[in-house]
């Protein structure tokens, strides 16, 4: 595809590496504009977050848009801390994310990531989502994405942390996810 049949897509988020990753990954077949706003964020199903979030970027943008909302889920603790994965990063750190499953055998866990696209104010979001089964593990790696350092996917013996970035932008929830949506752009442009 040419630069010029590429379509323009606005991103919403405050998150500098979310913003980094979805750059890299849609690299060629999108092009991406960011814009950065820290939105509110219902309480709720992942999907629900997302479109709701999707939708009050989309009004005050007046605008179409995508947002993203990440979920780190424990299967152990039935998919919790799920969203509210940034307030418990924030409180308890690696070393809590850990202690969290001390009385569980079960340290399996998922990454969810969900975008919404929103055609503007008033068009009801449409929501893709990705997930990448693992394990959480003590911090291994470095420590400036979130939760990265004590995920491990499944299959590989690196947390996301220490993963190669072009190696984890092709199994993480996040590309899983932009592999649906970049699906469903090609459709729309048949
Ligand atoms: N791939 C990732 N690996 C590790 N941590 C992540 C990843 N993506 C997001 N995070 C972190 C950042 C946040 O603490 C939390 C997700 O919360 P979320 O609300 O989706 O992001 P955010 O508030 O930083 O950006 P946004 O403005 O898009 O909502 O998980
Ligand atoms: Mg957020």
């Amino acid at each position: 595809m040419s630069p010029q049949q590429l379509q323009k897509l606005v991103f919403v988020t405050g998150n500098k590496n979310k913003l980094l990753e979805v750059q890299d990954i849609l690299k060629g077949t999108v092009d991406l504009v960011s814009h950065s706003l820290d939105l509110p964020e219902l309480q709720g199903t992942p999907e629900d977050i997302a479109a709701e979030k999707c939708k009050i970027a989309a009004n005050m943008l007046q605008g179409p848009c995508i947002t993203e909302d990440t979920c780190l889920c424990y299967n152990a603790l039935n998919g919790l801390p799920g969203p509210y994965i940034k307030w418990f990063m924030q409180s308890i750190g690696h070393e809590g994310l850990n202690k969290l499953l001390a009385g569980y055998e079960d340290k399996s866990a998922y990454a969810l990531c969900t975008f919404a696209l929103s055609k503007g104010p008033g068009h009801e979001p449409i929501v893709f989502d990705g997930r990448t089964p693992g394990t959480i593990v003590p911090a291994r790696g470095p420590t400036h994405f979130g939760w990265d350092a004590v995920f491990k996917p499944d299959g590989f013996n690196e947390t996301y942390a220490e993963m190669d970035k072009d190696i984890k932008n092709t199994i993480s929830h996040r590309y899983r996810a932009l592999e649906k949506l970049k699906t469903y752009l090609a459709t729309q442009q048949e």
